[in-house]
């Protein structure tokens, strides 16, 4: 249904996005996960055709975007990062100023108006201003307006940044029904790994501009088939035991934790024995240890050597 075909943009010399190709088809749920500036909202701008590639192109249903625009507007649902909407107005007359954009009069807008805030659980409070709502009640009004169209993609950056706990879990619900349940397709951009793992079929995972990695979840974990993870709790950090795993050449990586430390290491090694012995010598406290199969937390970590967030 849509595809990007070497998408590459750069903003005065540097590289926001390098020959990115995407897919996506009917009723697919896509996540796109990279840390901070690895190029997603770059992609989904080019995709939605907001911004021109510099090279490259986006097809739907095999026709150029950078052509015809229109074809991708019609069909798509953007709910950007940043809250769009006029904070002086009732969520109601956001989505009637919305609506008539997309062309929607009288009757029609109204059933539809009055659709898409039953959808994001608003109908009770849509006649208050949305500069009293929550930044979580503000982003679900700003997904109804993406919904005012009936759109057959629905293209999410970073939906649940910086909003509280019950509606970023609103969000989520909404978005797995609209997938599943109407078969929306959807796009999601993200940097928490649970969520994409929560909601998305196929994953992207971008750094530095590159698809570095794609897949199901399942084909994304094994590439770490071969290796597991030591989580190891101390009482409190030790440099000396960190220095000392990371130095031992049958750890893979050491990586330290909020909690201790965290080693991925070769499938079945037996480490525990070295790694007592280690704290010993560095008279390190360790309160638990936890041998886990690899998450893609721990395949994000493999490819680019980083966590997701600092
Ligand atoms: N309009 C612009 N002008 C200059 N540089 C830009 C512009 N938009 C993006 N960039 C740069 O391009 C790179 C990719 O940014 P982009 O916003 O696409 O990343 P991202 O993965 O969406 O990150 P974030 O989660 O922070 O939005 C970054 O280095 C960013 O600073």
């Amino acid at each position: 249904m849509l595809e990007t075909e070497e998408l590459s943009k750069s903003f005065k010399g540097i590289t926001a996005v390098e020959g990115v190709n995407i897919y996506m088809e009917k009723g697919e749920s896509i996540g796109l996960l990279g840390p901070n500036g690895a190029g997603k909202s770059t992609t989904i701008s080019m995709i939605s055709s907001l911004l021109r590639p510099d090279s490259g192109d986006v097809r739907l249903y095999g026709k150029s975007v950078i052509q015809e625009p229109n074809a991708i507007r019609r069909v798509l649902g953007m709910v950007p990062q940043e809250i769009a909407l006029y904070q002086e107005l009732t969520a109601y007359e956001n989505l009637k100023f919305f609506g008539r954009i997309y062309g929607l009069r009288g009757k029609q807008l109204e059933a539809k108006i009055q659709e898409v805030l039953e959808l994001v659980g608003l109908t009770d409070r849509q006649k208050q201003l949305v500069r009293t709502y929550s930044g979580g009640m503000q982003r679900r009004v700003n997904m109804a307006a993406a919904m005012l169209h009936n759109p057959e993609i629905l293209i999410m950056d970073e939906p649940t940044v910086g909003i509280d706990p019950q509606s970023r879990s609103h969000i989520l619900e909404m978005v797995r029904e609209l997938n599943q349940k109407q078969g929306l397709a959807v796009l999601y951009t993200s940097h928490y790994m649970e969520e994409v793992e929560r909601l998305c079929d196929r994953l992207y995972i971008m750094d530095h501009g590159r698809v570095i990695a794609a897949g199901t979840k399942e084909e994304l974990k094994s590439i770490l088939s071969g290796e597991e993870a030591i989580l190891i709790d101390l009482e409190r950090p030790n440099g000396g035991l960190f220095n000392e795993l990371e130095a031992n050449q049958a750890i893979i990586q050491t990586i330290e934790t909020e909690k201790g430390l965290k080693l991925i290491v070769p499938k079945g090694s037996k480490m525990l024995a070295e790694i007592f012995q280690a704290a010993e010598r560095n008279d390190a406290q360790i309160l638990r240890v936890n041998v886990q199969v690899p998450t893609l937390e721990d395949v994000f970590l493999h490819l680019t050597g980083r966590k997701l967030r600092d």
